[in-house]
């Protein structure tokens, strides 16, 4: 049996932008999606979390239209694009396919804002590639994942997909990956984050992004994140750093895709640490929140009384 795992991720600057070119950062956390494949008389497909499961034949993957088979569709568009790339790239037959058992199991919440969708997809891809037998290097996981995102979504950035896949810190322009370094990366782990959990969210990451791609003022909003993205990666104290979430956190409210809960643990945030902001693609979700160590005892106070759940974002190499 083949066992894999992936990490969550969290968008520190950038979300939405980032579709239309602009840089983002973003972080790989500790949640993890566990994958296993293993030998199997017909195909099926197990979502543990999801309490749902598909038997299809395994010739059928190869031909379908994803995007008629809900909340299958990340992880089915996985199979098919790594079947597709095996065999062009790494000489699968696609007449003699072994069929397989596929589970897939995440400590990460779905449609929140932390990358569930691309954990569940990138975990597909390694699982799948690993049970044919082939080894895919960290370039060829991101780019199958990318385009995965791009199938089911319509719209993606790269983001998601290569900070699961290649872990730590990393910086996204115009869909290319940079790995942040020096001291940039010292102060990013300098900070301490805590992700809330505000309120379920009611829409897909697909629908947000569809809605943001029909915003009058969409080009200008993203210019203004784009040199919040800039100013953050050269201030280097947390001051600074948190007054950027929260700027960049209105600009997402201009948008459209804040809420009236996300706002509400954005303005704790604003009080009881340096700032905050949402995370992902919003419509409700995750709010992450630099803290101010002397303010941390009330911070917690102050989630605690509003119920809202949080935990230390801690991130993975
Ligand atoms: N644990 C999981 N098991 C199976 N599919 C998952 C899992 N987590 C996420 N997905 C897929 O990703 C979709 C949610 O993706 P999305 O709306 O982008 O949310 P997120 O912000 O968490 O990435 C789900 O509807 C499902 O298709
Ligand atoms: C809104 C966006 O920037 C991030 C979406 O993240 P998530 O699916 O909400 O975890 C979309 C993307 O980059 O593809
Ligand atoms: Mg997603």
């Amino acid at each position: 049996m083949v066992l894999v795992e992936s990490p969550a991720k969290v968008i520190l600057f950038g979300e939405h932008a980032v579709v239309y070119g602009y840089r983002a950062i973003s972080m790989a956390i500790d949640l993890k999606t566990t994958c296993t494949v293993e030998e199997s008389d017909t195909t099926i497909i197990n979502l543990k979390d999801l309490k749902k499961r598909l038997e299809i034949p395994i010739e059928e993957i190869l031909n379908l239209d994803v995007n008629e088979y809900g909340d299958f569709k990340y992880v089915l568009c996985a199979i098919k694009n790594t079947l597709l790339y095996l065999s062009s790239h790494k000489n699968l037959d696609l007449r003699d396919l072994r069929s397989f058992k596929l589970t897939l199991t995440s400590q990460i919440p779905i449609s929140c804002g932390l990358g569930s969708s691309a954990s569940a997809t990138i975990s597909t891809i390694r699982g799948i590639s690993k049970f044919y037998g082939s080894y895919l290097n960290d370039d060829e996981v991101a780019k199958i994942g990318f385009g995965v995102e791009k199938e089911v979504q319509g719209k993606a950035s790269a983001t998601d997909t290569a900070t699961i896949t290649y872990k730590g810190l990393l910086e996204i322009e115009r869909n290319n990956i940079k790995r942040i370094k020096g001291e940039l990366k010292e102060f990013i782990k300098s900070c301490k984050f805590l992700i809330c959990y505000c309120e379920e969210r009611k829409k897909k990451t697909s629908e947000l992004v569809n809605e943001v791609a029909k915003h009058k003022n969409k080009d200008e909003i993203f210019r203004k994140i784009g040199n919040i993205v800039e100013k953050s990666k050269i201030t280097f104290n947390k001051n600074e750093f948190g007054k950027l979430m929260n700027m960049n956190h209105n600009l997402l409210k201009e948008l459209g895709v804040s809420t009236l809960k996300l706002d509400e643990v954005v303005e704790i945030g604003k009080i009881y640490g340096y700032g905050a902001k949402l995370t992902g693609a919003g419509g409700g979700g995750c709010v992450i929140i630099l803290v101010d160590e002397g303010k941390e005892d009330d911070l917690i106070n102050e989630l605690k009384e509003r119920d809202v759940e949080y935990f230390e974002c801690r991130m993975v190499y």
